[in-house]
């Protein structure tokens, strides 16, 4: 059903609320309707900074202040029903977005923005424990705004006294929700993180099913309290290959047998839902504010009744479908007081941090995974893109080292091979303004740039082959790679996975898509021409095919490379038989591994090469490949 009064694009009273240059939703999209239960959740994850909405794509062009409205009127209308709402994040709320990574410490203005929303439980991810600047604003500004509300089971924070302290109000909440009275028993696990800084902690689940104190705490509610539903959020992805997720559930079920779990994951970035036995489910709402999670429960209380209803919905983060879910058709009627206050206080911020200063104009998309790194006729390669024309811009310069180190000067005319892993790849680039903000959304870490010069060119051409031949390189099947970081984000890691079990079942059934789902047995509703739809999230998970709420078409994936790498001057017949090979310091172990295995049995060569390891360009802020995105722009693809 289509907004009578939002429908044409040039509306302004839609333009009103959208944050500057953001692009209106399609209100025609063909939509899946919510189910309501007695008892309702609404699910983020993985916000990383987005407030602002995603301004050049209008599926995902909300801004934080209407998902503050959504959530206010659908908790009136679940209410209407008799169901209560729960909010839940499960973390990783800045890294990846101008408005939370241009402050020190990151999240300082964004943490506020997000904190109008109203959540019953709240997080820790991975994110706050990069650096200790950010741990200290979490701990100090995030947890007592949410009290109780914000828990974590395993993870710990070192206060000023130099004692550990758990990272949240405590490790657990118990509470009955307001409508049903519903007794609540919530626990927090993060996965198994080992790259925080030197005030937290993480203990791995592995290690947590060990403690005394928890199985304590486990049988204390389970004997002594009206437990109705345990609730599990955190930053662990909630797929079936994650063996976390799997002990986690094991172990609780020795506590609760009979008891229905719902688990909220995060980590991987991706919408997904699992059933780890019949009276449990895990949901994961993806990423960066495309989309909001809805999941609803009925029957649930007792093992004797029927069998208990789950419902999961993954809501676009867009006005049509932020207004469709709550039975609205005119803006005024939907936001809400505290919603428009935050939009504008968002267009504030964005304003004063000048988000939207922009350098050209973006042609046209480039993907991450939903274009082919390896045809390299594929021009909608962001990561070809990026190997070709963009790393390749890089120069020596120092800036901390300013004096303290010679610059890296290549005297001898030697060839040049620059390598990043494409983890630190986070987003698509979309047509349209380039805008500070992208700087951000494409690649924000700060990486620095190192050079191992003088490298055989036989020896550095074998580097990226070796970096890329399989899984193993990541996982760390080698003793002495075990603590390496990986060189794919998880959820890129997750695509792999996606395409590789794709192929997997082609290969078995002769190309067809396998009818394994739940969904496969329902009528679906709505009849739909798919010419006419647009290209999102077609998501498969354990219910099967029919989990978005807007009924897209689906981008192909197509498999990502741990590292991508660009060659210069090969060959020139004047330069030299050497390469220097330049890197991203935060995969100095990975190249010097690489290079080690490419050097065989010659270790008084790789022994030199590695002793000659110096830093090539320190600059992170002018140099990172944000950065050299922007200088493209601006020499290629500037305003006419
Ligand atoms: N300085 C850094 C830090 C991280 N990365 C990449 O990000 C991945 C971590 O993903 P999260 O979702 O947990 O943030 C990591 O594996 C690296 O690939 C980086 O490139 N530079």
């Amino acid at each position: 059903e289509s907004n009578p009064h939002l429908s044409t694009p040039d509306d302004q009273i839609v333009h009103i609320d959208l944050q500057k240059g953001a692009r209106t939703p399609d209100f025609a999209e063909p939509m899946r309707e919510l189910s309501h239960g007695t008892l309702n959740f609404l699910h983020t994850t993985d916000t990383h900074g987005w407030y602002l909405g995603h301004v050049n794509q209008k599926q995902y062009s909300s801004d934080w202040g209407d998902f503050i409205s959504f959530a206010e009127q659908l908790k009136n209308c679940t209410a209407i029903e008799g169901g209560d709402l729960l909010l839940v994040d499960t973390g990783d709320r800045h890294d990846g977005n101008g408005l939370s990574d241009l402050t020190f410490p990151h999240g300082q203005v964004s943490e506020t923005i997000f904190m109008n929303a109203d959540y019953d439980l709240v997080t820790v991810g991975n994110h706050e424990l990069y650096e200790a600047s950010v741990s200290r604003y979490e701990y100090e500004n995030m947890v007592p705004h949410y009290g109780p509300r914000y828990i974590s089971t395993n993870v710990e924070y070192l206060k000023d006294d130099n004692t550990w302290t758990i990272f949240g109000n405590s490790t657990h909440r118990y509470f009955q929700t307001e409508i049903n009275g519903y007794h609540v028993l919530a626990l927090s696990f993060m996965f198994d993180f080992t790259g925080g800084n030197e005030r937290v902690k993480v203990t791995p689940i592995s290690e947590m099913v060990k403690k005394q104190w928890l199985s304590d705490l486990l049988s204390y509610y389970s004997q002594n309290k009206q437990v109705d539903i345990l609730v599990v959020f955190g930053h662990l992805p909630v797929s079936h290959q994650w063996t976390e997720a799997g002990l986690l559930h094991h172990y609780l079920r020795t506590f609760f047998p009979d008891t229905f779990i719902q688990y909220f994951g995060g980590h991987s970035h991706i919408r997904d839902f699992a059933m780890y036995d019949n009276r449990s489910s895990a949901l994961q709402s993806g990423r960066y504010c495309e989309t909001v999670g809805f999941l609803s429960l009925s029957d649930f209380t007792s093992v004797e009744t029927a069998d208990s209803e789950v419902h999961r919905r993954y809501i676009d983060f867009n006005l049509h479908s932020f207004m469709h879910h709550t039975g609205k058709n005119t803006l005024s009627s939907f936001e809400t007081d505290l919603g428009s206050s935050v939009s504008r206080r968002i267009a504030s911020a964005a304003r004063e941090m000048r988000l939207s200063d922009s350098w050209g104009y973006v042609p046209h998309n480039f993907y991450m995974s939903a274009a082919d790194y390896y045809n390299s006729h594929d021009k909608k390669s962001l990561l070809r893109f990026l190997q070709d024309k963009i790393i390749t811009q890089l120069k020596p310069e120092l800036c901390e080292l300013k004096g303290r180190q010679p610059l890296y000067k290549n005297t001898h005319n030697n060839s040049r091979s620059i390598l990043i892993n494409s983890g630190s790849i986070r987003y698509d680039l979309y047509k349209g303004d380039f805008t500070r903000n992208a700087l951000f959304t494409v690649s924000p870490f700060s990486n620095k740039w190192k050079v191992v010069p003088n490298v055989p060119k036989d020896i550095a051409a074998q580097i990226q082959g070796i970096l890329n031949a399989g899984d193993y390189i990541i996982t760390g099947a080698s003793t002495s790679r075990k603590h390496l970081p990986d060189l794919l984000s998880p959820y890129q890691k997750a695509t792999n996975a996606r395409v590789a079990s794709a192929k997997m079942l082609n290969s078995h059934l002769d190309g067809g898509i396998p009818s394994m789902s739940r969904d496969q047995h329902v009528l679906h509703p709505i009849d739909t021409d798919k010419k006419s739809l647009s290209y999102g999230y077609v998501t498969h998970d354990d219910f099967g095919v029919y989990g978005d709420d807007t009924i897209h078409k689906e981008l192909p994936i197509f498999r990502v490379p741990n590292v991508i790498a660009s060659f210069e001057g090969g060959a020139n017949s004047t330069r030299t038989p050497y390469t220097d090979l330049v890197f991203y310091d935060f995969i100095q172990d990975h190249i010097l591994w690489a290079l080690k295995v490419a050097c065989g049995g010659n270790v008084k060569l790789y022994n030199d090469l590695a002793g000659n390891v110096s830093y090539y360009n320190d600059c992170s802020s002018k140099y990172n490949v944000g950065h050299l995105l922007k200088k493209y722009v601006q020499d290629h693809w500037p305003y006419k």
